[in-house]
């Protein structure tokens, strides 16, 4: 069997004032170092992309997480400055590559704005800061210029009894690090909720009939995964939808 092969989407942004499509290198780090496939960058190119082609050639797809926000006119809200930055390029590739990962039945890993993306695509709003919301926790980066303090564990999450979560990590509650303003506002229908946090904020989300691996998580598995169990445990399951998509591909 050749090498699976596994999307991770890009953002659209400047880089000494040139357009680049970037990637943080630990997505493409974690895919490498804790599944078989290889990674491969999408670019956010949006309908330059031939879309159901470039799934059709993926094995897997991870949405990654990113400093920009879903565009709010996506899920019905108008924007505002205090909301940005955004990142449409990224929005008119990520959004119609995840209904046709999902319509060709591709493993979808969604990390932070990629879960974020999950349930506008589904027909979910999201809060825009929800560190303005009162009796909510401060979900944002720690500041501390050491990234392991960054995207060290700082909240627990409650993981849904008898839900996928729950049965990959071997547990019902789990410590995650939490590097967002945005989160969840209105569950889109067909997402079913995978985990909380203390103040009731959604953590983690599976597609409900999806027929392979469809998890989206808020929080950051993708930093250094090799060493944290549970990251481990989430590309595992990741690893073995990518596989089982392959020998389909090889069968069909
Ligand atoms: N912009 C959204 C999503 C937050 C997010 O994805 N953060 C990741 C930052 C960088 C990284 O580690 O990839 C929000 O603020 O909620």
């Amino acid at each position: 069997m050749t090498t699976p092969l596994v999307g991770v989407t890009a953002d659209f942004k400047e880089v000494d004032e040139r357009p680049f499509h970037v990637v943080g290198d630990k997505y493409l780090r974690a895919v490498s170092d804790c599944t078989d496939a290889t990674p491969f960058i999408v670019p956010a190119m949006g309908h330059h992309l031939d879309i159901p082609e470039l799934v059709r050639h993926m094995d897997g797809l991870v949405l990654t997480g990113s400093p920009a926000n879903v565009h709010p006119t996506h899920y019905g809200h108008e924007p505002h400055e205090r909301y940005e930055p955004y990142d449409e390029a990224r929005d008119a590739t990520t959004l119609p590559l995840i209904r046709e990962a999902l319509a060709q039945k591709l493993p979808i890993f969604a990390i932070c704005r990629g879960f974020q993306e999950l349930n506008v695509v589904f027909g979910g709003s999201l809060h825009p800061r929800l560190h303005e919301l009162e009796d909510k926790l401060d979900h944002r980066r720690p500041q501390d210029p050491d990234p392991d303090v960054q995207y060290g564990p700082v909240h627990p999450v409650s993981l849904a009894p008898g839900g996928l979560l729950a049965e990959i990590l071997g547990r019902d509650e789990t410590m995650v690090n939490s590097l967002h303003n945005q989160g969840i506002d209105r569950l889109a229908p067909g997402l079913a909720v995978e985990a909380t946090a203390p103040d009731g904020i959604i953590e983690a989300v599976r597609i409900e009939g999806a027929e392979s691996f469809a998890l989206g998580v808020q929080w950051h598995p993708e930093y250094k995964a090799p060493a944290n169990p549970d990251s481990v445990k989430l590309y595992d399951a990741f690893n073995a939808a990518v596989l089982a998509r392959k020998r389909r591909k090889i069968a069909a």
